[in-house]
């Protein structure tokens, strides 16, 4: 399967379950692969035809910069439904990090895959 990817997007959220983390933005790290097929847009050399990640990208930054959630996994969750409804992608693998969350662990956080429902 052919992939469209971004990596290591860096976004400000609200985010965390303590309450220090209530009164601080923080720095998530996404990862996205989505499937698609790569040989239309080669064929065509057309932009219109592509699964345009920077579009992906800005539409994701709009989303979680104004999210309030408390737990990763819940925001991972809400950004894969996003990509699937609004990019009619079929497919993804999302990780979302949270890095330096953890003392003596560079980042944690959560890895999803999901696909649309048939
Ligand atoms: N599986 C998860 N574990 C934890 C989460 C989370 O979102 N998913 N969140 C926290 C805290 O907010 C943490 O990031 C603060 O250090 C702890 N565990």
């Amino acid at each position: 399967m052919d992939k469209v990817f971004i990596e290591a997007l860096e976004i400000d959220a609200l985010i965390g379950i303590y309450d220090w983390e209530r009164r601080i933005r923080q720095t998530l790290v996404c990862d996205l692969e989505m499937g698609f097929d790569n040989r239309v847009p080669a064929a065509s050399d057309d932009i219109a035809d592509t699964l345009n990640y920077k579009a992906v990208s800005k539409r994701l930054i709009e989303y979680v910069r104004q999210s309030d959630f408390g737990l990763v996994e819940t925001l991972a969750e809400r950004c894969a439904q996003i990509v699937i409804d609004e990019f009619g992608v079929d497919w993804l693998r999302l990780k979302l990090s949270k890095p330096g969350a953890v003392r003596g662990a560079r980042a944690v956080g959560v890895v999803i895959e999901r696909s649309r429902a048939k």
